[in-house]
C-alpha cells in the first residue's frame, strides 16, 4: 500500500519521475559508469537488484517483502526509536538481499564521509556544476554507448600517465580538483544515470566568470566583520554586453516553448546576470536529489539589469514539468505594485504551460485570497485538513505580511512543497521585521516536531499543524509517524531529507550584514555579483549604476527646488520623468504646485512680463499678449498677465520662451522683488476653484502633464496612473519612495531626486528607474546647500563622485519661470485646502515612511 502511495506522490513531483527506466546492465558496468563520473571516489556498493521498476527511487526498496517484519526498525535498549544499523549490517553483511534500512544506513554513512571530504576540499557548488556539465559534454563528444566506457577508461589512463597530451580537454578535466558530484554518483540504475547524463549532455558547460580574488587584508576585514567566506568571495561578472548570450544557447537549456515566448516578448539574448544565474538554476534540477539541498543563491546586480527574468525563466521552465499543482515557488516582494509587476512578468512567459500563478497582497479580501490559494475548503470548518496541504496555485507572489496571515490562518495552506523561495529586493525585505516574517516562512517550509516555533518573546507564535492525535502533520509525502505506530512496512520516504527548497536572493544592493544573512539559514550558498571590475573596497563593490546613466547634481536653496524642477521641464525639456520626494505629503504638495503652475502658464500667455506690468490694466495687458502671441517675432519684454483668456490656451509656450530669451539679465535681488510683485498679483486674481484640475490635464494644451503616485491612492487609480505613464501620457510623475525600488516603468528617461536621498542605497534604487535594460537615462539630484557636504561624502564613499556632473543654474536662467511659479505658490495653500476637502474625503491620509 505504501509503495503504491509513494509512487503516486512522487509521480506528482515531475513527469521525469514517472518514466520507466529499464535496467539492463550489470552492476559492474554501473560501477564503471559511476567511477568514470567521479574518478576519485570509489564505486558505490550496489545491490544485485535486476528487477525492472517503475520508479527510480523504488530501486532502494527491498524487493523481498515476504518478511515485512524484518524490515522494521529495531528498538534500542532504551526503547527509543533508534535503529541498530550496525547490528543489522553485521548480520546481513554477506546477504544478497540487503534490506532497505541497512542499505540506507550504509549509504548515509558513505554520504557523511563524502560530505566531510567535500567540506575539506571546499569545492564551490558552481565548480561542481561546471565540472558535471563538462563531463556530460565530454561524454557527448565521445560515444554514448556503454561499450566505449572501457576505451574511454584506457584513454583516461593514458592521459593520467602523461602519454596522451593531445587530448587537451581530457587533461583539463584531470587537472581539475577532485569532485564529489552530488546526485550523479548516487544513481543506482544505469538507465537513471544515462537519462540524467543525456540531459546534462544537452547543456554546454557553464559560462566561466572571474572569481573575485580577495586580498589578505580584505579577508581579514571580512572575517572581523563576521562576513562568511562565500559572501566575501563572489563570482564576478562584468555588466557588459560581451556577457550576453542568445536565448537559444545550450547553456540555458530552454525548451522551444519558452524560447518562443521569449521571442514574442522581444527577448533574443540573456543579459549578463541571466547568463550567470539561469544555467546554475537549470542544472540544480539534474544534480539535486532528495537528500541534498539544491544550494542557495544570492545575486547582486545593477538596477535594470534583468534580475527578474533571471529567476522567472528557470522557475517556469523547471516547474512546467510538474503534474500536480502544488505551491512550489514563492516570490516575496516588499510592495503590492511590485507583486503585480512580477506577476505580469510570469504571465508573459508561462503561456503554453498549465502553471497557475496568484498574488496575495491584501488588495482583495482575505477569504477571496484563501479561495484562490486552497479552494473552498477553507470556508468549511468541517472539511478535513489534507495531509501535506492543498494548493490551487503553483507560483505565489506575495508581500510578507499577507503571507504570514495565510500561513497562520488558511487551512491546508502549506509551504512544504516549495522548490523555490525567491526574496526579491532582499535587503529591503530583510530590513523589515514585520511580524517576524522570515522566521515564520522558514518554519513553514520545514516544520518538524523538534523545531521550536518560538517567537522573539519566547511565546509559541505559530502552531505546527497537528492531527487529531496531536502528531505534527509534517508532510503527506513522508508520513513517517504512521509506520512507527502501526508497524507498517517502511520505505525510504521516511528518511530525513534535505530541504528541496532553493532560496534565491536578489537585489541591486544586497546586504552583507552577517546577522541578516544568517537569519536566512542559507544552505551551501554562493554569491553572484554583476559589477564593474577594477573597483575595490566594500562600499564600492556594492554599487554599480547602469552604464547608460548620466548623473547630475544641482545645488540650490530649499526654496528654489520647485523652480529647478520647472527649469528641467521647460528649459531642459525633461519628459517621462520620475520625481522622488521624501514623503507622501511632500509629493502631493509638489504635484499640486507644478499642476497649478502649468494651469497658470497655459492660461497666461506672457508670464514674464507680468512682473513688470503688474500694475497695468489687465484687459489691456491681455490684449497685448494676444497680439504678440500671434506675432511671436514682435514679442517684447513688456507684457502683462491675463488670468482667464481662454483663446490664448494654445499659444503660451512659444510666447513665454521667446519672451524669456529676450529678458535682460538681472541679479537675484531683483528676482526677489519680482517675486513679491507676482505674489500680490496672484493674491488678487487666483481662485482655488479655477485651479483645481484633474490628475491628467486636458490634452488640448501643451501643458506638462503631471501626476502623483502614492500609497494613498486606491489600487485601481495607481494602476491606471502607471498605465498612463507607460503610455507616455504623463510627463512628470511625482512620487515618494514607494516606487523607487524594483518598478520597471519602461519610458522613464529621467529621474529627479527632488529630496536628495540620505543613503546611497536609496540613491542607487531611485536613479535606477531609468537607463534600464541597456537604455540611456539621466538623473538630477537637487541638493540643498546644507546637504551638499553629506551628499558628496555619500557619493564619494561609494566611489561614484567622478560620475556626477555639477550643474549651476543661474538666476537669470530661470527668470522667465519665476512669475508663474510665485503665482502658483501663492495659490497653493488654497488648492491644498480645497483638494483635501474634496478629493481626499474618506481617504486615510498618512505618511507611509
Ligand atoms: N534579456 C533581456 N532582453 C531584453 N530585455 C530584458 C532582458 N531581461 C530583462 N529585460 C528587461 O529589462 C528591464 C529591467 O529588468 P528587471 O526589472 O528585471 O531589472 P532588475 O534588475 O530587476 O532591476 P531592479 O533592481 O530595479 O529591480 C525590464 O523591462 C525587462 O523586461
Amino acid at each position: 500500500m505504501f509503495n503504491i502511495r509513494r509512487f503516486d506522490l512522487e509521480a506528482e513531483t515531475t513527469q521525469e519521475s514517472t518514466t520507466t527506466p529499464t535496467i539492463t546492465s550489470t552492476n559492474d558496468r554501473l560501477a564503471k559508469l559511476n567511477a568514470r563520473l567521479n574518478k576519485n571516489k570509489p564505486p558505490t556498493p550496489t545491490t544485485t537488484t535486476t528487477t525492472t521498476d517503475t520508479n527510480t527511487s523504488q530501486d532502494s526498496i527491498p524487493k523481498d517483502t515476504t518478511k515485512p517484519h524484518q524490515y522494521k526498525k529495531d528498538r534500542d535498549s532504551k526503547g527509543t526509536n533508534e535503529i541498530s544499523w550496525e547490528k543489522r549490517a553485521k548480520e546481513l553483511k554477506d546477504s544478497d538481499l540487503v534490506p532497505n534500512d541497512v542499505r540506507l544506513a550504509m549509504k548515509a554513512e558513505a554520504e557523511a564521509k563524502a560530505k566531510a571530504e567535500k567540506e575539506a576540499k571546499k569545492i564551490p557548488f558552481a565548480a561542481a556544476v561546471a565540472a558535471a556539465a563538462a563531463a556530460a559534454q565530454k561524454k557527448e563528444d565521445r560515444d554514448e554507448d556503454m561499450k566505449d566506457i572501457e576505451e574511454e577508461e584506457d584513454e583516461d589512463k593514458k592521459d593520467q600517465d602523461g602519454k596522451d597530451d593531445q587530448d587537451k580537454d581530457q587533461k583539463e578535466e584531470e587537472d581539475r580538483p577532485a569532485l564529489h558530484l552530488e546526485g550523479v554518483d548516487r544513481f543506482e540504475s544505469e538507465a537513471a544515470a544515462d537519462a540524467a547524463l543525456a540531459e546534462l549532455a544537452a547543456l554546454v558547460p557553464l559560462p566561466t566568470f572571474e572569481t573575485k580574488e580577495i586580498t589578505a587584508l580584505e579577508k581579514e576585514r571580512a572575517k572581523s566583520m563576521g562576513i562568511p567566506d562565500w559572501l566575501a568571495h563572489p563570482t564576478l561578472i562584468e555588466p557588459d554586453e560581451s556577457n550576453n548570450r542568445p536565448i537559444t544557447s545550450k547553456e540555458f537549456g530552454f525548451s522551444e516553448r519558452l524560447i518562443k515566448q521569449c521571442r514574442k516578448a522581444g527577448i533574443e539574448e540573456c543579459f549578463a546576470v541571466q547568463t550567470a544565474v539561469i544555467p546554475v538554476l537549470m542544472r540544480a534540477r539534474h544534480l539535486g536529489d532528495i537528500r541534498r539541498a539544491p544550494g542557495d543563491l544570492c545575486v547582486s546586480a545593477p538596477t535594470g539589469s534583468g534580475k527578474t527574468l533571471a529567476y522567472v525563466l528557470p522557475i517556469i521552465e523547471i516547474l512546467s514539468q510538474r503534474v500536480v499543482t502544488r505551491l512550489r515557488a514563492l516570490v516575496v516582494l516588499p510592495t503590492r505594485d511590485l507583486c503585480i509587476q512580477v506577476k505580469e512578468t510570469f504571465e508573459t512567459f508561462v503561456k503554453g504551460t498549465d502553471l497557475k500563478i496568484a498574488t496575495s497582497t491584501g488588495q482583495n479580501s482575505f477569504a477571496h485570497e484563501q479561495t484562490i490559494l486552497v479552494g473552498e475548503s477553507h470556508s468549511n470548518p468541517n472539511s478535513p485538513r489534507v495531509l501535506g496541504g492543498h494548493s490551487r496555485v503553483d507560483i505565489l507572489i506575495t508581500t510578507p505580511g499577507r503571507l504570514i496571515d495565510h500561513i497562520k490562518s488558511t487551512p491546508n495552506f502549506t509551504l512544504q512543497h516549495l522548490r523555490f523561495l525567491v526574496i526579491d529586493e532582499a535587503d529591503r525585505l530583510l530590513n523589515q521585521s514585520f511580524q517576524d516574517w522570515l522566521f515564520h516562512i522558514l518554519n513553514a517550509i520545514h516544520p518538524s516536531p523538534e523545531r521550536k516555533l518560538l517567537g522573539v518573546d519566547g511565546s509559541e507564535t505559530i502552531q505546527v499543524k497537528r492531527d487529531y492525535l496531536g502528531f505534527p502533520i509534517h508532510d503527506a509525502i513522508a508520513p513517517g509517524f504512521l509506520s512507527s505506530f502501526f508497524q507498517l512496512p517502511e520505505s525510504d520516504v521516511e528518511d530525513p531529507k534535505a530541504l528541496s527548497v532553493q532560496k534565491l536572493l536578489f537585489s541591486a544592493t544586497l546586504t552583507r550584514n552577517p546577522a541578516k544573512i544568517a537569519s536566512l539559514q542559507l544552505s551551501d550558498p554562493q554569491y553572484v555579483a554583476v559589477q564593474e571590475g577594477g573597483q575595490d573596497g566594500d562600499e564600492k563593490q556594492k554599487y554599480t549604476t547602469p552604464a547608460g546613466l548620466t548623473e547630475h547634481m544641482i545645488v540650490c536653496e530649499t526654496s528654489e527646488k520647485p523652480l529647478m524642477v520647472l527649469h528641467l521641464l521647460h528649459h531642459l525639456q525633461v519628459r517621462s520623468a520620475l520625481c522622488f520626494t521624501k514623503s507622501v505629503e511632500s509629493a502631493h504638495r509638489l504635484y499640486k504646485l507644478i499642476q497649478l503652475y502649468e494651469k497658470i502658464r497655459t492660461t497666461t500667455p506672457m508670464e514674464a512680463p507680468v512682473v513688470k506690468e503688474a500694475g497695468k490694466d489687465k484687459k489691456e495687458v491681455a490684449k497685448k499678449a494676444k497680439k504678440d502671441s500671434r506675432n511671436p517675432d514682435e514679442s517684447g519684454s513688456e507684457e502683462s498677465s491675463s488670468d482667464n483668456d481662454s483663446d490664448s490656451d494654445s499659444e503660451d509656450e512659444s510666447n513665454s520662451s521667446s519672451s524669456s530669451s529676450s529678458e535682460d539679465e538681472e541679479d537675484e535681488d531683483e528676482d526677489d522683488e519680482e517675486t513679491s510683485d507676482v505674489e500680490m498679483e496672484q493674491a488678487e486674481t487666483s481662485t482655488p476653484a479655477a485651479m483645481d484640475v484633474d490628475t491628467t490635464i486636458s490634452p488640448a494644451t501643451d501643458a506638462i502633464v503631471v501626476a502623483e503616485f502614492s500609497s494613498d491612492l486606491p489600487k485601481s487609480k495607481r494602476q491606471s496612473i502607471l498605465r498612463a505613464f507607460n503610455n507616455g501620457e504623463i510627463h512628470l510623475l511625482i512620487c515618494s519612495d514607494l516606487i523607487s525600488r524594483g518598478m520597471d516603468l519602461s519610458p522613464v528617461s529621467c529621474v529627479i531626486n527632488y529630496d536628495s536621498p540620505v543613503y546611497m542605497k536609496k540613491y542607487i534604487h531611485r536613479v535606477g528607474r531609468t537607463a534600464r535594460a541597456g537604455k540611456t537615462g539621466t538623473a538630477y539630484s537637487l541638493v540643498e546647500m546644507q546637504e551638499a557636504r553629506h551628499f558628496k561624502e555619500m557619493i564619494s564613499k561609494a566611489g561614484h563622485w567622478d560620475k556626477i556632473g555639477r550643474i549651476n543654474v543661474k538666476s537669470q536662467e530661470v527668470k522667465d519661470l519665476v512669475p508663474g511659479y510665485t503665482k502658483a505658490l501663492a495659490g497653493l495653500k488654497d488648492v491644498l485646502v480645497s483638494s483635501s476637502r474634496a478629493g481626499r474625503k474618506g481617504s486615510s491620509r498618512r505618511s507611509f515612511k
